[in-house]
């Protein structure tokens, strides 16, 4: 049996939901998406990666098609997991802009929505070291800054759960975010 599969049945948690991540640029959407997948043995999903492998380099995709190109692709990635008569039990990972798409919030309330939280001091350094996001490719700081300052009132909106990642490694983040996940579905099952 899988380390993964070993902590899930520990904590007994069979999520019924799809399980998506949300959350500013260089968070860890994608990272501790996956990994909390491969603990729960469920199937992950990216909607950056399925539209890098379908249509090519992100930043290439801006410059030829256009950003409004992109979050349509986007934004028809989230609906082809999540727009079904019933959603699989995946984690879903998304891009830092996708909760922008309407469609996309009415789609969330369908889902466990996790939002990974960061402050700029621990995100900047992977800001400034890696090349590939596009809406950060000039002042990166100031730019992650601007668009994470305007977008936090919607990943507040929309998140079920809200996990700060800071100073946190990604198996940490994970174990804290099984047992948020395992204590908010023992709630549920209890309700009266
Ligand atoms: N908790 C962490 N500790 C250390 N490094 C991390 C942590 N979380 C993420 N990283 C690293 O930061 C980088 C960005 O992570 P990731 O690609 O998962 O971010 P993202 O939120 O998916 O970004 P995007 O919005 O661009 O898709 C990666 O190199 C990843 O390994
Ligand atoms: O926050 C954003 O708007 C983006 C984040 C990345 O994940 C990519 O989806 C793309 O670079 C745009
Ligand atoms: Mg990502």
């Amino acid at each position: 049996m899988s380390a993964g599969k070993d902590h899930a049945s520990k904590v007994n948690f069979h999520p019924e939901r799809p399980i998506v991540m949300i959350g500013a640029m260089a968070v860890g959407k994608s990272v501790i998406g996956a990994e909390l997948a491969r603990m729960l043995g469920l199937e992950f999903i990216d909607t950056d990666q399925r539209i890098v492998a379908k249509h090519g380099p992100i930043p290439r995709l801006f410059i030829a098609r256009g950003e409004h190109y992109f979050r349509q692709l986007e934004a028809r990635a989230v609906a082809s997991v999540l727009d079904v008569a019933k959603p699989k039990t995946v984690v879903l990972s998304l891009g830092g802009g996708a909760v922008l798409d309407s469609g996309t919030q009415q789609l969330l309330a369908g889902a466990t929505v996790v939002h990974l939280r960061a402050t700029v001091d621990a995100i900047r350094e992977r800001i400034e070291r890696t090349t590939g996001r596009p809406l950060l490719a000039v002042d990166p700081v100031e730019a992650w800054t601007r668009l994470a300052t305007a977008r936090a009132p919607v990943y507040a909106r929309l998140a079920d759960i809200t996990i700060d990642v800071d100073n946190s490694s990604v198996p940490d983040v994970v174990t804290r975010l099984i047992d948020i996940l395992a204590e908010e579905s023992k709630k549920e099952n209890t309700a009266p």
